[in-house]
């Protein structure tokens, strides 16, 4: 079944409670969280202590995008705060077998991210390790970028490198997914879709997660 992720990163985040309950209302599934340290990318956001506070007001699997330097420095924390599934970049991961080592001797998801630049070779040596693979459909750092239609490409040798290692992981795709091209971002063959403005920049927000959801039945 596809899974929807809607990103806090483009909520109104004087009301993060309630932008949470909005989509929980329209049936999303993931509740992505987006954290920006300033070093990987040219943006800072949230950290644990933001997490851990949003963490006792719903049940929401809690998909947490780590677009940070030395992330194993904060797996840690972001474990105690209540993360569900842990996903770092393989551009900023120097150990990436012992990051995600550690990330599943917590018992959490682990996943890897590709800029879209990186290349999916370079997932050959980690991919029988991971639970779920991200990537990237714009460069990471904001919210509202247009969709880099080109990582179709790169989806479709993901989806072929894990036919060949036989593998049964999650591919995720995020950035510049709206609902205009939720549809063909998923004949691509993911199984879980990001989007951000396209939910919380819409007037009914509940009604906006319902349609996504309805477009991504499967
Ligand atoms: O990780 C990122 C950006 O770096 C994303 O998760 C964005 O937050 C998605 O936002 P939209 O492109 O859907 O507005
Ligand atoms: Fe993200």
């Amino acid at each position: 079944m596809n899974k929807l992720s809607p990103s806090i990163l483009s909520a109104d985040f004087s009301k993060l409670g309630e932008s949470i309950k909005l989509i929980e209302e329209g049936g999303a599934d993931y509740i992505h969280i987006d954290v920006m340290d300033g070093h990987f990318v040219p943006n800072i956001t949230i950290g644990p202590d933001v997490v851990k506070s949003l963490r006792g007001i719903t049940e929401l699997t809690f998909d947490v995008h780590l677009m940070i330097e030395n992330p194993d420095n904060y797996i840690e924390d972001f474990y105690n705060a209540g993360a569900d599934i842990i996903t770092v970049h393989q551009e900023a991961s120097v150990h990436l077998h012992r990051t995600i080592q550690k990330i599943k001797s917590l018992g959490l998801k682990a996943g890897v991210s590709l800029n879209p630049a990186t290349p999916v070779s370079t997932l050959k040596e980690i991919i029988r390790d991971v639970d779920m693979v991200l990537l990237m459909s714009v460069n990471p750092g904001f919210g509202g970028q247009k969709l880099i239609k080109n990582v179709k490409y790169k989806c479709e040798e993901l989806n072929q490198m894990i036919k060949d290692y036989n593998l049964n992981i999650d591919v995720e795709i995020d950035g510049g997914i709206t609902l205009d091209n939720v549809e063909d971002v998923l004949s691509w063959g993911p199984n879980v879709i990001v989007a951000g403005s396209a939910i919380y920049k819409a007037k009914d927000v509940v009604l906006q997660t319902k349609m996504f959801k309805q477009k991504m039945v499967k």
